[in-house]
C-alpha cells in the first residue's frame, strides 16, 4: 500500500467542502503505487484520486503537472485531469501538504500485455509526445543519466547485500551504457517517463487476474480499449526514444520474464502511427533499453535499502530488472531487429 501521509477523514472532508467540490461519501488509501501518497475519494457526484507528493516531485514542479495532464486532456489524451478549486486554480495541496486532486480513470491495467496491448502503449506514448511539442513549462528529468552516478554512489557496496557482485556488475553497465549513450543527438522533448504496464488502463481489462483469459475476451484488451493513461509524476524533458525504451523495458517481456520480439515490435508500430520515429532514435533504441533497464534497479534498489519508516508500501523487487538489464547489453540486436 503506498500511503506515506496519512490523511484523516476531516482533511478529505475539508478538502470537498473548503473547495465546494462535492460531500464526501468514502474514502481509501491506494494499494498500488510506490512514489507517493494516494487516495481514492468518493464524493456524491464524483470520484477523485488525491497524490500527496513525497519525493522526486518538489513544490515548484506542480505547476508543470497541471499544465502538463491539462493540456493533454484537451487534446484527447484520456489522462488525469486536475480538479479546480473555489478560486477556479488547480488544486494543488491537501491538509498542508503539496498534492495534484485528479479526476478518476476507468479500466484496469493488463498484468501480462499481449503485442496488442502493447500496440496500445506506444501509440499512447507517441501522443504525448505530440501532444507536448512546444510546451511552455519546464521539467528537467531529475533522474537522467548523469543522476544514475549518484544513485549508485548513494546505493554504494550495500548493493553488495542484495545480491553478490551487484555494485559492481551496475558500476560496469553504467560505465558503458554513458560511453554509448545517443542522447545528445535525439531529439527531446516531454516524456512520461515511467509507462510500465501497471500505469496504463483498458476498458473491460483486469478479467485475466480473476477468471484467467480464456473466460473472458476482454482480459485481452487491443490497443483501442486504452481508457487511461496515469502516474505523471516523473513526467519531465528528455530524450522522446528513452521513453520508449522505457516501455519496451517494462513490457516486453512474458510473465515468465522471457523477452518477447512480437510485443516489442507490436509497440514500436504503435508508436510509429502517431510519431515517426527517425533512422537515429531508433539506432538509438538498443542503448536507451539498456539505460531504462538500470535506471530502474538503481532506483527500485535505492528504495530497497532506504525504506521509509512507517509507510504503507509494497516495495519493488530491485532484481526484477536485472536479466532484462543483461539482455539488453548482451544482445543489443534482440531491440535492434525489433524495431527494423
Ligand atoms: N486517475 C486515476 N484513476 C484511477 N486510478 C488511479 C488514478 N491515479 C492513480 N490511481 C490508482 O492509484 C495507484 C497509485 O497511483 P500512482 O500515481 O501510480 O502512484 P505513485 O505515484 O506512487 O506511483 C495506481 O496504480 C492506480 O491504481
Ligand atoms: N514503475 C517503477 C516505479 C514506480 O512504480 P509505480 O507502481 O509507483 O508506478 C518501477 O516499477 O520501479
Amino acid at each position: 500500500m503506498a500511503v506515506f501521509t496519512e490523511l484523516s477523514r476531516a482533511d478529505i472532508d475539508a478538502l470537498l467542502t473548503d473547495n465546494e467540490l462535492d460531500a464526501l461519501v468514502d474514502y481509501t488509501g491506494v494499494e498500488e503505487g510506490t512514489e507517493n501518497t494516494t487516495y481514492l475519494v468518493d464524493g456524491a457526484r464524483a470520484r477523485y484520486v488525491v497524490s500527496v507528493f513525497e519525493r522526486w516531485v518538489e513544490p515548484q514542479d506542480i505547476p508543470f503537472f497541471v499544465d502538463l495532464l491539462t493540456r493533454l486532456s484537451d487534446a484527447g489524451v484520456p489522462c488525469p485531469r486536475p480538479v479546480a478549486g473555489r478560486d477556479g486554480r488547480a488544486i494543488t495541496s491537501v491538509a498542508g501538504r503539496p498534492a495534484l486532486v485528479t479526476s478518476f480513470l476507468p479500466g484496469r491495467p493488463v498484468d501480462d500485455p499481449a503485442p496488442e496491448a502493447c500496440r496500445g502503449c506506444g501509440r499512447v506514448l507517441a501522443h504525448i509526445h505530440r501532444v507536448t511539442e512546444g510546451m511552455d513549462s519546464h521539467r528537467p528529468n531529475m533522474l537522467s543519466l548523469t543522476d544514475w552516478y549518484g544513485l549508485l554512489d548513494a546505493c554504494g557496496t550495500r548493493l553488495d547485500t542484495i545480491a553478490d557482485g551487484l555494485h559492481a556488475e551496475l558500476a560496469r553497465a553504467l560505465d558503458r551504457i554513458a560511453a554509448a549513450w545517443p542522447g545528445d543527438d535525439l531529439p527531446r522533448g516531454v516524456i512520461h517517463g515511467d509507462l510500465f504496464p501497471d500505469n496504463l488502463f483498458f476498458a473491460g481489462a483486469g478479467a485475466a487476474t480473476t477468471a484467467g483469459p480464456e473466460a473472458d475476451p476482454a482480459a485481452h484488451p487491443t490497443a483501442d480499449d486504452v481508457s487511461g493513461v496515469i502516474d505523471f509524476f516523473f513526467a519531465a524533458h528528455e530524450v522522446l526514444a528513452y521513453d520508449l525504451a522505457v516501455s519496451l523495458a517494462s513490457w516486453a517481456f512474458d510473465g515468465r520474464g522471457r523477452f518477447e520480439p512480437a510485443r516489442a515490435r507490436a509497440m514500436v508500430a504503435g508508436y510509429g502511427e502517431r510519431r515517426t520515429l527517425s533512422p537515429a532514435e531508433a539506432a538509438g533504441l538498443p542503448v536507451l533499453t539498456q539505460g531504462a533497464a538500470l535506471r530502474f534497479t538503481l532506483t527500485r534498489a535505492y528504495d530497497w535499502l532506504n525504506p521509509k519508516p512507517d509507510a504503507r508500501i509494497r516495495p519493488k523487487d530491485p532484481l526484477a530488472m536485472m536479466p532484462r538489464l543483461r539482455l539488453f547489453l548482451d544482445q543489443p540486436r534482440a531491440i535492434a531487429d525489433a524495431c527494423g
